[in-house]
């Protein structure tokens, strides 16, 4: 096995680069198809290593049965942060340039098809290792550098975040493709899929997808809008720099001044619990108001009044409680998110209900 120092290429070579490169975009919009293309053409190309981690391979079949048997939206939430850990394992292995080992707590299912993933594409094998089966990475994973793109929707600049602070925690490339297909055209190709997800569920998406805005976040800077149906490969010359841009940019691991942070964190929890409260007061209350507007059941909006109200007390609850849920990654509490996460446990909730009405 080779050693950290070895396998990082410290010596003439220099260190190994990794990026991690999220594609968002709407169901449909021709994501994975494009996460094949691109890969392709990086290894032939650019002579890259590529693992494309499409969400909907790796998330476990039962969830997959049919288009309307969704988990609950808190369970998709951990599954999702569940994989990241995955790819942590994986990404730990590659600097520290030592086997891969295996999640103590961990869904089978999914973990089994991240694996198949890896493998599918030459990054890591099986290895009989002191009478125990483990993973090793493949001379691809470690000998060059390593694009990982992974492959979901994306829609909430919170889900991307957790990506980006993945790569802040190992000072790892970090960029965006965002693949910019019209609402028509996304409604008519999954309309010939096979496995053809609800229409509503594209225009609930279509509403509430938050395209990567690097005005507004510092973090989303290495950013593309690839314009959809257009042939991605007109792109791929601005692909390919935006990539070498986040390989030779990782990003910075903030200065941890701890001390000067619990303190701010302590001044600005009164203000944003206040302010949490108000707003999420107001979209309970718009939501309630378009339920009605839909014509939902009396009896069901009573019970939506019930689960929103309940969402909103579990959500300032955890504010109170130091916000862990928000803190588990980033050091300061970024009110966007928060409205971003509770909208995203509504918006799950509402759909619920309003799919009772057909
Ligand atoms: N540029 C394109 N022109 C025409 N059709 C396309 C294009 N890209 C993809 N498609 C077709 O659109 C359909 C959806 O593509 P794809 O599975 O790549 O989308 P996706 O964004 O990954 O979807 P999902 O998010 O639901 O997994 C497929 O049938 C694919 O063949």
């Amino acid at each position: 096995m080779k050693t950290a120092e070895n396998t990082r290429g410290t010596g003439s070579d220099g260190p190994r680069k990794q990026v991690l490169c999220v594609l968002c975009g709407l169901p449909a919009a021709g994501k994975s198809t494009f996460a094949r293309a691109l890969a392709h053409r990086l290894r032939q190309e650019q002579g890259w290593a590529v693992g494309v981690v499409a969400y909907d391979d790796v998330m476990p079949d039962a969830f997959l049965a049919g288009p309307r048997a969704r988990p609950a939206p808190s369970q998709w939430k951990l599954l999702r942060q569940e994989l990241l850990k995955y790819l942590e394992y994986f990404l730990m292995a590659v600097i520290n340039g030592c086997q891969m080992s295996v999640p103590p707590s961990r869904t089978e299912a999914m973990w089994e098809d991240f694996i198949t993933c890896l493998k599918d594409q030459d990054l890591i094998f099986s290895a009989a290792y002191a009478a125990q089966s483990c993973y090793l990475l493949t001379k691809t994973a470690v000998s060059r550098p390593l694009f990982l793109v992974l492959d979901d929707n994306f829609y909430y600049q919170s889900m991307r975040y957790e990506v980006y602070q993945l790569a802040r925690k190992y000072s790892l490339g970090f960029c965006q493709l965002f693949l910019d297909c019209p609402l028509e055209t996304c409604l008519q190709r999954n309309s010939q899929r096979p496995q053809a997800l609800p229409p509503e569920t594209i225009h609930l998406m279509g509403r509430k997808l938050e395209k990567p805005n690097p005005e507004k976040n510092a973090w989303e800077h290495n950013s593309l809008t690839i314009p959809s149906p257009a042939c991605a490969s007109e792109a791929s010359l601005e692909v390919t720099d935006l990539l070498l841009t986040a390989l030779e940019n990782p990003v910075k691991c903030a200065e941890d001044n701890m001390e000067q942070k619990e303190t701010d964190r302590i001044i600005c929890s009164t203000n944003i619990l206040h302010k949490a409260d108000q707003t999420l007061r107001r979209i309970v209350s718009q939501t309630m108001k378009g339920a009605k507007d839909e014509q939902v059941l009396p009896h069901n909006l009573k019970l939506l009044a019930e689960e929103l109200n309940k969402l909103k007390a579990e959500f300032l609850e955890d504010l109170k409680q130091g916000n862990k849920k928000y803190l588990c990654f980033q050091q300061t509490i970024d009110i966007s998110d928060v409205i971003s996460f509770f909208h995203y446990e509504k918006d799950n909730i509402v759909q619920k209900y309003f799919s009772k009405q057909h």
